[in-house]
Parts: C-alpha cells; structure tokens; sequence
C-alpha cells in the first residue's frame, strides 16, 4: 500500500538564471486516492507530477515513498522503484509509433522480465478492457488521438502498478474522447490503483475525488469532494523490476530495426560499403598476387648469367666454348645457352662511299638468339644460324646506317672485312645495348678486337634457375666457381613472399580506411537516429529500464545492423572480385575464411559505430525526453 508523502518539498531549475518552480509542497497520497491537481500554466503542476513519479528529483526536502527517502536511493533502485510503483499517461501519448500497438502495451512488462506469451496475454486484456483490442496489430502512429490514448492507459492497466501519474491525458483530445479516457482512468482507480493527474479541464478533475490546487509552485488548496472509492488493495505489477531477458532485447533491437526500415537500411548500407570494399580489396589483391606471382614464376625466372673478364678463368683448364657450352647444356634444368663477349670496338662502312662508324662488337657462340631471349629478323631463306663472315645488328645500329633490306644480303665492312648482315636484332631484353652493336661468331670476333667482359647466357626450364644458378660456375669454372658473377633472379618463394607481404600491406591500410569510413558514417546515422527517438528512450525509462538496458538495446541494434550490413558487403565484394577476375582472365582466389571475418567485422564495426550513440541514449533525461 504504498503512500506517497512530501515535505517541504522545493524545486527550483538551475540554468542562466535559476527557475524557482516549486516551494514548501506539503503533500500525501494515501493508497486508492484519485488526485487532480489543478492550477495556472506555469504553476509547477508537471514538474511536482514528474517528481511524484520519480522521473524528476525535488532540490529540497523529502519525498518518500512508503517510508522509503527516495533522496538516499541510487539511480538504479529509483528506476526500480519506478517500475514497481508507476504508470505514465501523457498529454503527448508517447508510444511506439511505428510498431503495432500492442508493442506499447508491453513494454513495461518487457522490463519486469516477463515472457513474450505472458507479456501479449496481459496485454490484449488490458486493450479488451479499454475496447480497442481490434487494434491490437496496427500500427500505434496510425490511430486517432483518442484511441493513442486509450492504448496509455490499457498500458497502465497491464502494468498494474499501485500507482498511476497522468499528465494531462485529455490535453489532445474533444470531449467525446475525453470522456472515454476519464471513464478508463476511473476503471484503473476503481481496480485499486491510486491515480494522480494533472489537467486544466475542469470535467477532467471532477471525476477525482480529491483537488489539489497550485498556484506559483504552492499548494493553495487541497479539498477532498468525496471519499476514495476504490474498494480494492492495491494491484502488484508482475514479474521483477528493471528486469530484462537477453532475448527479448535481441527480438525488440530486430522490431526497431524493421520499424525503421528507410533508417536501417542507411546504417546497413553504411556498413556493407566498408565490408564490400574490404573483401573486394582482399579477394582483387590476391587474385592480383597469384597472378604476380605466377607470371614471375613462367617467365621472368629462367634467366642465369656468368660473367667473368677476359682471362680469369683459371689456366689450366681447358676452357674452349664448345667444352663451356657442353658443359652447360649438361646441367639439368638448362635449355639454352650462349656464350657472350664484349670486344674493342671496330669501323663499320656500308660500302666505301659511305660514312664510317665506330660500332660495339659483340662475339657470340652457342645458341644466342634463344638463350638472350632475342628477337631476330633473319635474312628471307636464312639457316637462323650465324655462319663465318656473318653478322646479326642491332635495330638501332641498322637505322642509324641506313642499311638496305635484308633481301639482298648486305654485305658491309667491319674492320676492314666483308662481313654479311645476316639478320637485324629487333629486341634483346638481357643484353640491352646490342640493338647499337653487331654481333658475330665468336671466332670471327675474336679475329677482329680484343675481347673483354665475357658472359654465359643461360636459358632455364621454369622454376630450374636456382639451382642451374648454383650448378652453371662450377660448370664453368670448377676451382674457383665463386671468383664467378653469378646472377640469377631472386628465389621465387621469397620473391612470392614479399609480393604477398606487400599485397597484405595494401589490403590492411585499404580495410582500415574502409572500416574507418564505415564507422564515422554509422556513427552520425546512429546518433541522428537516437536524437530522434529521445521520448522513446525517456519513456523507456520511465517504464523502469535502466540506463544499462537503453545502452544495449542501442548496442544491440546497431550490431545487428552491422552484421546485415557485413552479409551484404560480403555478398557484393565476392561479386566484384569475381566480376574483375573474370574480366583480366585471372583464376579468382577466394579465401573462405574472409566469410567470418567480414561478418565479425560487420558486428565490430556496426558496435564501434553505435558506441557513440549508445553512450548519448543513456543521458537522456525521461523527464525532459517526455515534456510535450
Ligand atoms: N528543465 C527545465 N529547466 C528550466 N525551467 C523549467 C524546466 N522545466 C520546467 N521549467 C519551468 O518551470 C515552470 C513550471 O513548469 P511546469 O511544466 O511544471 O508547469 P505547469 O504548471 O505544468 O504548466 P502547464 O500547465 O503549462 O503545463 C515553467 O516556468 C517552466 O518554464
């Protein structure tokens, strides 16, 4: 039976100039009592309504509730508190506008712990007695004001609490639904609930038995017209206070988020663009990667040269080309190879009424054009072989002599020696500076300038570099192989290694930026979105959750948002990476285990986003949130 007692109560607003609304209010409410309190706008009425119901603290004297100081009580049992002992009917309604209606008539009872079938059970009897139980699945926000109300009070009926405050509840409405609401209030104080109200209306406060008059934030009178008439004990509400099952705050998150579907898909969206744009990242830059890799492997690696200068082999060797070459072509793995000297450089002449040119000699014996991996334009009907007195030269060198066409076998002078240009050397990618030289057998070079830096040339199997790279100097060389410059492409798995490296480096700024942008935008859609819905958290509080239980709902929410958010980008990234990798012709490298990643980051990043916003719905005031 709880009786609400205040002593010397006082409340005054502090701000830029303090508001001094309520002074020595001496005031009790026995249980089954039907309170109007009446008086001028600005009088304090709302405000001694909001600290009777607990969603407001008096700055001065007492206000208990059986007994209870409610001053010394933590936030945490006041809200308890709150939901044991009230009930709230607004001028302003205040319901969950875009869920069903009975959503609005449960939601006290979702904070007591109840059970679903227990919690709509309750429900549908309390809109039965206030006969719009028709209504029951339509949308809260479509009904007229009249019905909006009758769904408060069938609120306040289910929550049966021992007390109900009503702060203006026929404020919005014609008298013909007034009437209604006051005959419903009159059925919740005739239950044995107290009913305490406040109104303008005088018709609205002839129903209480009981008027109390403010005026300048004081009592001015206090007339009981007849006794209380309820005949009941007071209602106990059921189940616990402030409590609330984890799975119902999973399924209320998912009501929120389809009652705000245009919103939801905002935050979804801003989520699934950061997880697509990452698992497209990672799915693109592998495929990339392999592709990378596997070009390298087929044809960068197969190239191994030997160099040494002109007599360093060792002497007593018998180190003739054609014993290299052999030698060479012996080791596993090799496919071609060529041997290559530099020599001094010698006069080439078109013919002798032409210019002369100082021209690098190259000598060349083995099989050049292969194993330099050089692209040669033979003569028409040519053996693709150099033959004694031939010469192959460089596209470079051909232009700047202006020789004549290959048809007619050109004979030039080089060194003073007829040699026939036998082909034209038209690219060269491992010995450069051959498209300005002249290449002949290595016999015929030899004859013609001194020769100096020599190298072998080899061509390898795919993947045989390394190890000919180990086994070429010996060959070349067996008592000093390491007097040799061996140099070879890197080894493909290190290689591989530090390609992926970089393709993981790139992919972890890109998903960090991604996720980044993904939270600041869920961050403001999500703090927009809790502004929005002020009166919805205050009412929840009103109703008894705690700040704990407005945190996590919002928690909850947004990381559900986030892991929808994380299906959707994981859908259209794999779709994109696919999309790319077909269009290059790349085998797709699909990583499964990008699937739970992107949907953890999805939850993460939806959390993340929606801390902000959890953290601002737990400060709103229910007093302020609810003001009309
Ligand atoms: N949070 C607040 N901060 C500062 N002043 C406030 C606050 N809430 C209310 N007031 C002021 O306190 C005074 C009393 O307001 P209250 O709403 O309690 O009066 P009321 O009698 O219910 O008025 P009405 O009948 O017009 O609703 C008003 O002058 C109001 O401006």
């Amino acid at each position: 039976m709880p009786a609400l007692r205040l002593e010397h109560l006082g409340k005054i607003y502090s701000g830029a100039s303090a508001t001094t609304v309520l002074t020595g209010i001496e005031l009790e409410i026995a249980q089954g009592d039907f309170v109007a309190i009446e008086g001028p706008s600005g009088g304090g009425k709302s405000t001694l309504l909001n600290i009777i119901g607990l969603l407001d603290e008096p700055t001065s004297g007492s206000y208990r509730i059986d007994d209870v100081d409610t001053g010394r009580s933590t936030s945490r049992r006041l809200a308890e508190a709150r939901s044991d002992t009230f009930a709230f009917i607004f001028q302003a309604f205040h319901l969950l506008d875009r869920r069903p209606v009975v959503d609005s008539v449960e939601l006290a009872l979702l904070y007591r712990g109840l059970r679903p079938a227990d919690r709509r059970r309750r429900a549908l009897e309390a809109l039965q007695t206030v006969n719009i139980a028709h209504l029951a699945r339509q949308k809260a926000g479509t009904l007229s004001g009249g019905e909006r109300q009758r769904v408060a009070i069938a609120r306040a009926l289910a929550a049966e609490t021992p007390v109900v405050v009503a702060d203006e509840p026929t404020g919005n409405l014609d008298s013909q639904n007034g009437k209604a609401v006051t005959d419903a209030l009159s059925v919740v104080n005739a239950r044995g609930s107290t009913v305490v109200l406040v109104t303008h209306s005088p018709e609205t406060a002839e129903i209480a038995s009981r008027r109390v008059r403010l005026r300048d934030g004081r009592v001015l009178s206090d007339i009981r017209a007849r006794p209380s008439s309820s005949e009941h004990a007071a209602p106990a509400p059921p189940g616990k206070p402030s409590r609330l099952r984890a799975r119902d705050l999973a399924f209320d998150a998912l009501a929120s988020i389809r009652s705000r579907a245009g919103r939801s898909l905002g935050l979804i969206a801003a989520v699934a663009l950061g997880v697509g744009l990452a698992v497209s990242t990672a799915g693109i830059t592998s495929s990339a990667g392999a592709q990378v890799a596997g070009t390298f492997n087929a044809h960068t690696n197969r190239d191994v040269t030997v160099a040494w200068e002109a007599g360093a082999l060792t002497a007593s060797r018998d180190t003739t080309d054609a014993a290299i070459l052999a030698g060479l072509r012996a080791v596993a793995g090799v496919r071609a190879a060529s041997l290559l000297r530099a020599h001094d450089s010698a006069e080439l002449q078109v013919n002798p009424n032409r210019a002369k040119y100082s021209v690098t000699v190259y000598g060349a014996s083995g099989d050049y054009e292969s194993a330099s991996r050089s692209t040669v334009q033979w003569a028409p009907g040519h053996a693709h072989r150099l033959h004694p007195h031939e010469a192959l030269i460089g596209a470079t060198l051909a232009q700047q002599i202006k020789l004549g066409p290959l048809v007619g076998s050109p004979l030039v002078s080089l060194g003073g020696i007829p040699t026939t240009i036998a082909g034209v050397i038209t690219a060269t990618p491992r010995v450069a500076d051959a498209l300005g030289a002249v290449v002949l057998p290595q016999d015929d070079a030899t004859k013609l300038a001194a020769a100096g830096h020599a190298r072998a040339l080899v061509l390898t199997e795919s993947g045989a570099a390394q190890q000919v790279a180990r086994q070429a100097p010996v060959v070349i060389d067996p008592f000093a192989p390491e007097a040799l410059d061996v140099s070879a492409p890197r080894d493909p798995t290190s290689l591989r290694a530090e390609i992926q490296r970089e393709v993981r480096l790139t992919l972890i700024v890109f998903t960090t930026v991604a996720m980044l942008a993904s939270i600041v935008g869920l961050a403001n859609t999500s703090i927009l979105a809790v502004l929005e819905r002020r009166q919805e958290f205050g009412l929840r509080r009103a109703v008894g959750a705690l700040g704990r239980h407005i945190f996590t709902l919002v928690l909850t929410e947004t990381a559900m948002l986030g892991l929808i958010g994380g299906c959707g980008g994981l859908v259209a990234g794999l779709g994109s990476v696919l999309g790319v990798t077909m269009l290059n012709h790349w085998a797709p490298v699909f990583d499964l285990r990008v699937v739970p990643v992107a949907l953890a980051g999805g939850i993460v990043v939806g959390a993340i986003g929606g801390l902000a916003a959890s953290i601002r719905a737990t400060r709103i005031r229910p007093s302020d949130a609810l003001r009309a």
